[in-house]
C-alpha cells in the first residue's frame, strides 16, 4: 500500500537476469560488426571470381544484423503482470461495468456451427454478473444453420450455466470440458453431468439434422419467428440485415433452470450486397460496435474469433483489474491476452503455437507501452475503439448500468437497430477510418491497435498461467503459409502506409515500441536476404567460390561466435517457452519456409500493388476442421503438402538446388581447397538436413499428403535450370566487368 492508501488492482514485475541478457546481446553485436568488417575488407577485386556474389552476401548480412538489432527491442525490457481479483471484488463487485462480447464467424462449412456455439457458450458462462454480460454473434455468412445453432445454444445455456456454477467447471466450452473429463473414468460421476451431457448430445444431433438440405422450410422454421428473415435471403453476399435478440438480459423472466438471470444473446448478420465491399472482419466488428451500443452498450468490449473459446472463466475479471485500477487504469485502452491453441502437437511441426511470440516477445512489447492488438482475445474500452483520444488526468468513469426499463419492445428495438448494420450506413462517415476498426488492411487489428496507441493510450499484455483462450491452429503446411502470407503482407502494408510505425508513430509511442512494431512489419522484407542466403552460397560452393573465412584465420571467430551463440540462445528461448528440442528444429524449418514463400509472395504482391498492378489477395479464412487422413497425418507430425501451390514449388526448388549442390560437392570433396570452405559446406548441409521431410514428400511418400506432382515436376525443372541460369548471369557480369575494365584502360 502506498502512503495515499492506494492499493493497486494489478502489479507489474520486471524480468530477472536482464542485465546478463543485455551483456550477451552486446557481445553478439560486436561479433556482427566484425562480420561486416570482414565483408568490407575482403571484397574480391573487380574481375575476380565472386565479386557480385560477395556484395550480395554483404547486403544480406547487413540486413540480418539490422533486423537482429530490431528484435532486441522485443527482448530488452520484458515485464510480467499479475492481477488481484479479490481486491476487485471487494471494491467494485456492485459497480462492475457492462461487458459486450463479440464473436465473429464467416462460413458455416469452414467454421462449423457446433464449434461456434461452443465458443459462445464458454463466454456466456463467464464468472461475471450475467445481467451485465451480452454476447453477440456476427455471422458473415448469414447462415440459417448458424442462427439455428445459436437458438439451440441459448436454450442449452439454461442448463449449462448453472451446471458450470455448481461444479466450478473449467473450461466452460462444453465440447472442451467433456473432452477433458473423458480420460478420467470417475465412477461417481454426478447425475447432473450425465444429464447435461445428454442434453448436449441431443442438441448436437438436432443441429446435425438441420444441416440437411430443405430443412429450413419444413422442420426448423416453426421453432422461431426469426427464420422468416431468410425469406428474402439470396446468398451469402446478398441479403438484408438479420438481427435477432435471442435472450434479452434485461427481461426478468429470462432465467436459467435455477431461476438466475441469463446474459443477453444476439444474432447479427449485417446486410451484404454484391456492389458494396464488406471489409471482412473489420466491417463485421464495426457493425457489432454500433448494434451493441443500442442494445446493451457495455463499456468494455471483448472480441474473439469463433474458434477461440474461453478456457478461463475469470478472464473478464482479470481484464477489469487493469481497466479499473485507480492510478494506472485510466490510460489503458485494451488488454490483450495471448493467442493459444488447443490442437498443438508435441513437436509442433508447423511451428503454430507462436510460443516465443507469446512467452517472450509480447512481454517485451508490454515493457514499452503495450502489445499489438491481434484481433482476438482482446478487451477494449468501447470509447477508445470508437476513436477517443487519451487525455492526461482523466479518471475512470464506469457507469453503473441501471436496470432501466426499455421503452421499446424487443421487436421494435430490433427493427430500429437494423439500419446500423446496413451497407450504406458508413458512407460519408468516419467508420473504418477514425472510428472503429480500420479498413483496407489484411491485419486490420494491428493497424487499429497502433492508431489507438498513437492517440496516447497504453495497452497491457496479460498472460496468466491458466490460458484465457484456446483456438484452432493451422494443421497443414499450405494453411500455415497462406495465413502467414496474409499476416506478413498486412504488416508490410502498415509499414508503407500512412500509419507506419516507422514515421507516423514517431513521438507518439515509445521508440522501443516503434522498433517492436517494425519487427513484425519487416517480416516480409526478410524474404529476399534469406532466399539469397539459402541458395547462392550453395551454388557458389559448386563453382568453388569461397565466401566465408577459413578455419585457420581469426576472421572465422566472429562468424562462429555469432552463429553458435544466436542459435544456442534461440534454442534456450524456445525450451524456456515450453517447447521441445525437436519442436525447435521444426521451428527452424518453418522459419525458412515462411521466409522463402509466404513472405516472399507477400513482399512481391505488396510491391506490385503499390506500383498499381493490383493483386488483391482478400482474406482466405483459415480452416478449422480437416479431413480424417489429413488430421491423422497432423497428429503424427508428418508434413502435409496436399494441393499444389506456387509456394510449394518455390520451397521445393530451393530445397532441390541445395540437394544438387551437395551432391555435386560430394564428388569433389577430396580436393583440398574444398575442405577449407567449412562454413559454406555446413550451411549447405544444414539446408539439406532441414529439408529432409520435403525430399520425402517429393520422392519417397505415397500418401495423399505428398508433394503434388505438378509442383514436384516444376520444381525439378527449375532446380536444374537455376545453376544454368547462374552461369549465364555470371557470364554477363564477367562481360560487364571486363567491359568496365576495358573502358578504364582506354584513355
Ligand atoms: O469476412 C470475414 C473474414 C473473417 N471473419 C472472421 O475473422 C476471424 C479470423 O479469421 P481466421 O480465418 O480464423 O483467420 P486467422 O488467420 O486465424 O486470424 C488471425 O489473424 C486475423 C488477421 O489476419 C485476425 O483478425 C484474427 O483475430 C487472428 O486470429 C474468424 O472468426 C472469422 O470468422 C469474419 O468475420 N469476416
Ligand atoms: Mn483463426
Amino acid at each position: 500500500m502506498g502512503n495515499d492508501g492506494y492499493v493497486p488492482l494489478f502489479e507489474t514485475k520486471k524480468a530477472k537476469g536482464i542485465a546478463l541478457y543485455r551483456l550477451f546481446a552486446a557481445s553478439v553485436f560486436v561479433g556482427i560488426c566484425f562480420i561486416w568488417a570482414y565483408r568490407v575488407s575482403h571484397i574480391p577485386r573487380n574481375g575476380e571470381d565472386g565479386r557480385w556474389v560477395w556484395i550480395g552476401l554483404f547486403a544480406a548480412e547487413v540486413w540480418f544484423g539490422f533486423y537482429w538489432l530490431l528484435t532486441q527491442a522485443l527482448r530488452w525490457n520484458p515485464i510480467y503482470r499479475h492481477t488481484f481479483k479479490d481486491r476487485l471484488s471487494r471494491r467494485y463487485e456492485n459497480k462492475l461495468p457492462g461487458v459486450d462480447i463479440f464473436v465473429c464467424t464467416a462460413d458455416p462449412l469452414i467454421e462449423p456451427p457446433m464449434m461456434v456455439i461452443n465458443t459462445v457458450l464458454s463466454v456466456m458462462a463467464y464468472d461475471y454478473p450475467k445481467e451485465k454480460l451480452s454476447v453477440y454473434l456476427s455471422d458473415d455468412a448469414g447462415s440459417y444453420l448458424t442462427f439455428y445453432a445459436l437458438l439451440e445454444a441459448s436454450e442449452f445455456a439454461k442448463h449449462w450455466i448453472p451446471f458450470c456454477k455448481k461444479f466450478n467447471v473449467e473450461p466452460r466450452s462444453p465440447a472442451a470440458y467433456f473432452k477433458s473429463i473423458s480420460d478420467s473414468h470417475d465412477s461417481n460421476e454426478p447425475k447432473e453431468l450425465a444429464t447435461v451431457k445428454k442434453l448436449y448430445k441431443d442438441m448436437e444431433n438436432r443441429i446435425g439434422a438441420a444441416a440437411k438440405p430443405g430443412c429450413l422450410s419444413e422442420e426448423i422454421r416453426p421453432k422461431h419467428k426469426g427464420f422468416s428473415q431468410w425469406d428474402s435471403y439470396v446468398s451469402q453476399r446478398d441479403h438484408d440485415t438479420m438481427l435477432q435478440i435471442l435472450i434479452d438480459g434485461k427481461d426478468p423472466i429470462a432465467t436459467d433452470v435455477e431461476g438466475c438471470r441469463l446474459p443477453t444473446v444476439v444474432y447479427l448478420a449485417r446486410e451484404k450486397r454484391p456492389q458494396h465491399f464488406h471489409n471482412f472482419k473489420a466491417g463485421a466488428m464495426n457493425a457489432l460496435i454500433r448494434i451493441s451500443s443500442k442494445i446493451s452498450n457495455g463499456q468494455i468490449i471483448l472480441n474473439v474469433d469463433c474458434d477461440m473459446y474461453s478456457n478461463n472463466s475469470h478472464s473478464v475479471r482479470d481484464a477489469l483489474c487493469f481497466f479499473m485500477d485507480e492510478k494506472k487504469g485510466p490510460e489503458i485502452a485494451y488488454v490483450q491476452f495471448p493467442q493459444n491453441f488447443d490442437n498443438i502437437t508435441k513437436n509442433e511441426v508447423y511451428s503454430n503455437s507462436m510460443r516465443v511470440i507469446n512467452e517472450v516477445e509480447f512481454h517485451g512489447l508490454d515493457g514499452y507501452g503495450g502489445p499489438l492488438y491481434i484481433g482476438t482475445g482482446c478487451f477494449h474500452r468501447r470509447d477508445t475503439l470508437c476513436g477517443r483520444k487519451f487525455s492526461q488526468g482523466s479518471k475512470n468513469e464506469f457507469k453503473i448500468e441501471k436496470n432501466a426499463e426499455r421503452e421499446e419492445t424487443i421487436h421494435e428495438l430490433e427493427e430500429n437497430s437494423k439500419d446500423l448494420a446496413n451497407c450504406t450506413y458508413e458512407e460519408n462517415t468516419d467508420w473504418g477510418k477514425e472510428m472503429g476498426l480500420k479498413y483496407g488492411c489484411p491485419v486490420e487489428d494491428v493497424i487499429t491497435g497502433l492508431s489507438i496507441q498513437s492517440r496516447g493510450w497504453k495497452s497491457v499484455y496479460y498472460n496468466p498461467a491458466r490460458k484465457a483462450f484456446l483456438g484452432v491452429a493451422t494443421t497443414t503446411l499450405g494453411q500455415t503459409l497462406v495465413q502467414h502470407k496474409r499476416w506478413s503482407e498486412g504488416d508490410f502494408q502498415i509499414l508503407l502506409s500512412k500509419y507506419s510505425p516507422a514515421w507516423y508513430a514517431k513521438g507518439k509511442i515509445s521508440l522501443g515500441l516503434q522498433l517492436g512494431y517494425c519487427c513484425y512489419c519487416f517480416w516480409a522484407s526478410n524474404s529476399l536476404p534469406v532466399l539469397y542466403y539459402s541458395i547462392v552460397p550453395s551454388l557458389s560452393l559448386l563453382r568453388g567460390i569461397s565466401l566465408f573465412p577459413q578455419l585457420s584465420t581469426p576472421w572465422f571467430i566472429p562468424f562462429a561466435y555469432v552463429i553458435f551463440s544466436t542459435y544456442t540462445y534461440s534454442l534456450a528461448e524456445f525450451l524456456w517457452s515450453g517447447g521441445t528440442v525437436l519442436g525447435w528444429w521444426n521451428d527452424q524449418r518453418i522459419w525458412l519456409y515462411k521466409r522463402t514463400s509466404s513472405y516472399l509472395f507477400a513482399f512481391t504482391d505488396t510491391i506490385a500493388n503499390s506500383l498499381g498492378f493490383s493483386a488483391d489477395s482478400g482474406f482466405v479464412i483459415t480452416a478449422k476442421v480437416s479431413e480424417h487422413d489429413v488430421h491423422n497425418r497432423y497428429l503424427k507430425e508428418i508434413l502435409e503438402f496436399g494441393a499444389s501451390s506456387p509456394m510449394f514449388t518455390m520451397l521445393a526448388t530451393s530445397g532441390l538446388v541445395n540437394l544438387l549442390c551437395l551432391a555435386g560437392l560430394l564428388k569433389k570433396v577430396f580436393i583440398a581447397e574444398y575442405q577449407m570452405m567449412v562454413l559454406q559446406i555446413l550451411l549447405c548441409s544444414l539446408l539439406v538436413l532441414i529439408n529432409w521431410p520435403l525430399y520425402q514428400g517429393l520422392f519417397l511418400r505415397k500418401d495423399n499428403g505428398k508433394m503434388p506432382s505438378s509442383s514436384a515436376i516444376k520444381s525439378i525443372v527449375f532446380a536444374l535450370l537455376v545453376p544454368a541460369l547462374c552461369s549465364c548471369i555470371n557470364f554477363v557480369l564477367y562481360f560487364f566487368s571486363d567491359f568496365v575494365l576495358l573502358c578504364n584502360l582506354i584513355p
